[in-house]
């Protein structure tokens, strides 16, 4: 009988370590892999010191895995992990690890819709798009929740006006937050204040899937994910973990910004996520005291492109300092009633009318 995944941990479990514990028990087991006979994986400490006294441990997993009927050959591989930085949950939950194995792409239950918020370059207004809208779509009636992606540089927080942390009383869920009718998550709200998120690509994967499933979002229309600018880690995990409605790409028309929303709209295709529509931000500036109309970041490069693509303009969006204001005050502008607030209601108008919201 071919031996399981289970039972090679079993025997892992056996294997103590020096200052306490075992590996299976402090998650030390990376990559475990039984092909036949075969077993591979490696054992990660959490530094250099720590793997090189590891060095007994690791020949006694190699030996107990053998020794398993069925087995012939174990490679086992000791590496070391830079240590991860201490997440300051209440009631214990720890947020990032590394991912977990999952059968194919899945939505977490209760959640029908997942829209991303994507932008190539950074600062081109993706996060405040993404509140935005959130804040939209809940005005005209649909359950909605935000989940901001950008976990180094997460501002939903802010933009949102939340301070308050979130909390696991049971040590294995996280509870949301709720802040103008949209309920939301943040790593920002998990961390302490000013700790930054030095994590490697599979930490950030294990974070944002913890996100997603380990978060009580109860019933959801539709889940707006504020993903980090650019084609990276985060990108593709949840282009990959879960059936994404589509995706919302955010750029000014200035050409450099052009040319990266270029780059996310390639790595869609190329992930087969659908692309719902382009959003021209920072389109026009009206300035309050002339009326003058400027285009400081050029005009209509965001349509030429979406025609060029073949994807919907979504809207054009004005750049206007109480955008920025609300923003920084915790109360998104579509929550009031000026012409950006228009803008934003007509996009979110437009995604439910489409099905996609
Ligand atoms: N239409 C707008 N008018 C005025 N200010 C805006 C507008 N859109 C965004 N801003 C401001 O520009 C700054 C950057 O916006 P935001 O954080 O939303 O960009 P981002 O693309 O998410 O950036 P990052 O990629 O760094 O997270 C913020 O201070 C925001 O308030």
């Amino acid at each position: 009988m071919p031996v399981t995944r289970d039972a090679v941990l079993a025997a892992l479990s056996r294997i103590a370590l020096p200052d306490g514990g075992d590996l299976v028990a402090r998650d030390m087991v990376r990559a475990l892999s039984v092909e036949g006979d075969a077993v591979r994986f490696v054992i990660e400490a959490p530094d250099a010191a720590q793997a090189a006294a590891l060095e007994p441990v690791r020949a006694a997993a190699q030996e107990a895995v053998e020794a398993l009927p069925g087995i012939a050959r174990a490679s086992v591989v000791l590496t070391a992990h830079g240590p991860a930085p201490k997440a300051a949950p209440e009631g214990g939950l720890k947020i990032g690890r590394h991912p977990t194995a999952q059968a194919g792409p899945e939505n977490p239950a209760g959640i029908d819709r997942i829209l991303a918020i994507a932008s190539g370059k950074g600062g081109v207004g993706k996060s405040t798009v993404a509140s935005n809208l959130a804040v939209a779509l809940a005005r005209q009636g649909r359950r909605v929740g935000l989940l901001d992606a950008d976990i180094y540089g997460p501002s939903q927080p802010r933009m949102m006006g939340v301070t308050r942390r979130a909390a696991s009383p049971d040590g294995k869920t996280i509870e949301p937050v709720v802040a103008h009718g949209v309920t939301m998550m943040s790593i920002g709200l998990m961390m302490e204040e000013g700790q930054a998120v030095v994590w490697r690509g599979p930490m950030l994967m294990g974070a944002l899937q913890q996100m997603l499933t380990q978060v009580n979002w109860g019933p959801l229309d539709v889940l707006v994910v504020d993903l980090p600018p650019g084609t990276g880690d985060v990108q593709l995990t949840l282009c990959q973990r879960t059936q994404l409605t589509g995706a919302v790409v955010v750029s000014t028309p200035q050409d450099v910004a052009l040319l990266d929303a270029r780059k996310a709209i390639d790595m869609f295709a190329k992930l087969k996520t659908p692309v719902l529509g382009l959003i021209e931000n920072m389109s026009t500036y009206v300035c309050p005291k002339c009326g003058h109309e400027a285009h400081i970041f050029g005009h209509g490069g965001v349509a030429a492109e979406a025609e060029k693509m073949g994807v919907p303009l979504l809207g054009a969006l004005p750049l206007a300092l109480e955008v920025r204001l609300a923003g920084d005050e915790g109360r998104p502008v579509a929550l009031g009633d000026g012409p950006a607030a228009e803008a934003y209601a007509h996009i979110a108008a437009r995604l439910i009318g489409g099905g996609m919201a």
